[in-house]
């Protein structure tokens, strides 16, 4: 049994005047502790599926399992992390961090100790009590992470989690979520439209082609790119040659 299971999902939009199908015979699987990403063309269905394996959609057709068992919100199985921090401008940074834990009643002082401490594994020490606007643009993203990952979610989704920060935040935070994730054994699905982070970040990337979505190829990352760091995967000469084939398919699905 795999850790995420994804199978046969169909998943059609109904409008007042119109059936859109956004994803077609989408299956696949993921062992704890990997690290897969969704790239494709805009409208094909990336987001659709996040929002499926969240169990915030319901499929047309088809069925998520995680450790053999559905996906219940509620039970906050599942951690999301968007382009946007979301987190409220009211609150503290430990107040938001722990908002998930106070919601769903599990707010002891030893997950509070633990949520301290994930602060300053993630280099944000000292934040607790200012505000999200004293914090940068990559500092406030850090903490988003912080805030997901004290949930503890089994699975965790990360719709395009960089693509509003300038470059050099943007690497720096490639590596920080990938050692973050990678120390605490965590499983993750990044959707991204960023060939270099799904090949610098991820075990695998799924390519998926459009109207409807489906699961055009899968690149399995080579294993002396896996070994390193994101950043240092942009430099190993491996990746080169991956993105150009990337590019190049990616390019194909294009309209
Ligand atoms: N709530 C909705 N109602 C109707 N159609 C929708 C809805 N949400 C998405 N769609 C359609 O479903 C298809 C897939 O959309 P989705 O947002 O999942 O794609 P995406 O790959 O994430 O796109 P992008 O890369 O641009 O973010 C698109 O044709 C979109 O217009």
């Amino acid at each position: 049994m795999s850790f995420l299971q994804i199978t046969e999902i169909h998943h059609t939009y109904f409008t007042k005047n119109m059936a859109v199908t956004a994803l077609c015979d989408i299956s696949f699987s993921v062992e704890e502790g990997e690290f897969i990403s969704f790239l494709g063309p805009s409208g094909c269905g990336k987001t659709t599926l996040l929002s499926i394996i969240a169990g915030l959609v319901e499929p047309t057709l088809g069925h998520v399992l995680v450790k053999g068992n559905p996906v219940i919100p509620e039970e906050r199985q599942i951690g999301y992390m968007l382009q946007q921090d979301y987190l409220f401008p009211w609150k503290t940074i430990e107040e938001n961090v722990l908002l998930g834990l106070k919601l769903a009643g599990t707010c002891t002082p030893e997950k509070k100790k633990a949520a301290r401490q994930l602060l300053y594994d993630i280099g944000l020490p000292g934040v607790e009590k200012k505000l999200p606007k004293q914090l940068s643009g990559g500092m406030r993203q850090r903490a988003a992470l912080a805030r997901t990952l004290a949930a503890d979610p089994k699975v965790l989704l990360l719709d395009e989690p960089f693509s509003a920060l300038d470059y050099q935040t943007k690497l720096k935070l490639e590596d920080l979520v990938s050692a973050t994730l990678k120390g605490l054994g965590k499983t993750a699905v990044l959707v991204t439209h960023d060939i270099g982070e799904a090949i610098a970040m991820s075990d695998r990337v799924y390519l998926f082609s459009s109207s409807p979505g489906r699961i055009h190829r899968v690149f399995e990352i080579p294993d002396e790119l896996k070994a390193l760091t994101p950043f240092d995967a942009r430099n190993h000469e491996c990746y080169g040659k991956l993105f150009k084939e990337i590019w190049k398919e990616l390019e194909s699905l294009e309209p």
